[in-house]
């Protein structure tokens, strides 16, 4: 079956202007779909743009060039009553539950706000009624309507998140480290529910971490940013087994692996250094991977977006055509 495109990014930048004449490249042209009912995994260390990314996504900063179109639309082009209806389909959950919701509202006005500012469910009694089904589905119960967000524990603070993101029924959330702020031992169960949540209600959506073992269990899809770009793009399994750009095998090193035995024969590749400012950034990845060979080549010229495999895509002089023969060879060994 064909994949059906929900959302769709191109060369989309975000700038921030800093000082007179100091420019912050976010994000700085990066491109994607998202299909219908998949989740696209946006991974990479922090400062790297991902919060940046979906915030302009879902029309919460203004673009700096590039587009975002969702459902056929310019998500910002929309007028004032489309963006009105806009704001319905596409939702956000935050790091950070209890700073995203207000300490002196119970519960039950906090899932209520929204469906109150879009005019659903008027009847109060009907509105009550979708509140305790909602909780139902995140996994709490209706006896926890009237309680206030400190009365309860991470994990259950972000079922309210989503139970809130979920009351006006969208199409697509935004999931920006979701669990970053969990306990280990909470962060399956909330990425469980998601996954639940998904099948249940046909949810598609961008999960955003910096965390590339969690990016693998919840996405079909994942596209790797550093520094305002995305290097590398394609689906979880492939990524993980043939991850192609340097930047993107230095962030799998990192995950630790349950098997001793494997651990300690595997070779870590080790990043290197701060995370460069994206204010001043240098030229590809080569001061944070072991990439030495690609240094030249990577101040000389920005890398091309290309297809290696089937949906597989890379960002990096590595694979370049005129890289052929020994030269190639001799950078791939020095980065393996
Ligand atoms: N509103 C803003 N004004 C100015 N600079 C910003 C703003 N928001 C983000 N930045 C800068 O843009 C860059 C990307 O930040 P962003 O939060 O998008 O990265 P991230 O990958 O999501 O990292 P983290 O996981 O730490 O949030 C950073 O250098 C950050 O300081």
């Amino acid at each position: 079956m064909e994949n059906e495109v929900l959302l769709s990014v191109r060369d989309l930048k975000k700038h921030f202007t800093m000082g007179k004449n100091e420019i912050l490249k976010a994000v700085d042209g990066i491109s994607f779909d998202i299909y219908k009912g998949e989740t696209f995994g946006l991974v990479g260390e922090s400062g790297c743009g991902k919060s940046t990314a979906g915030r302009t996504m879902i029309g919460l900063y203004d673009r700096t060039d590039g587009e975002v179109v969702f459902n056929g639309k310019d998500v910002h082009s929309l007028s004032e009553k489309e963006k009105f209806q806009f704001h319905k389909q596409m939702q956000m959950i935050f790091q950070d539950p209890y700073a995203s919701l207000n300490p002196r509202s119970t519960v039950k006005e906090i899932i209520s706000e929204p469906m109150e500012v879009h005019g659903l469910f008027p009847n109060k009694k009907e509105r009550l009624e979708r509140i305790y089904q909602l909780l139902e589905d995140v996994g709490l119960n209706r006896d926890h309507a009237n309680r206030y967000p400190h009365e309860f524990s991470g994990g259950q603070r972000q079922r309210i998140g989503i139970a809130r993101a979920l009351a006006l029924d969208p199409d697509f959330i935004i999931a920006d480290e979701p669990i970053s702020a969990l306990d280990v031992s909470v962060q399956a169960q909330v990425v469980n529910l998601l996954k639940r949540l998904q099948e249940e209600k046909g949810l598609t959506y961008l999960f955003i971490a910096h965390d590339l073992s969690m990016v693998k269990q919840i996405s079909d899809r994942i596209g790797v940013m550093y520094l305002g770009h995305i290097v590398e793009l394609t689906a979880s399994n492939q990524l993980y087994n043939k991850p192609l750009h340097p930047y993107t095998q230095a962030l799998l090193s990192a995950i630790p692996i349950p098997d001793p035995d494997v651990e300690d024969k595997r070779e870590r590749i080790i990043l290197q250094g701060e995370l460069p400012s994206p204010m001043d950034p240098p030229s590809g990845c080569v001061f944070r991977t072991r990439c030495q060979h690609a240094m030249d080549i990577c101040a000389q010229k920005k890398p091309v977006w290309q297809e290696i495999d089937k949906d597989h895509y890379v960002a990096c002089h590595l694979y370049d055509e005129h890289l052929e023969g020994k030269d190639k060879k001799e950078m791939l060994v020095n980065i393996r």
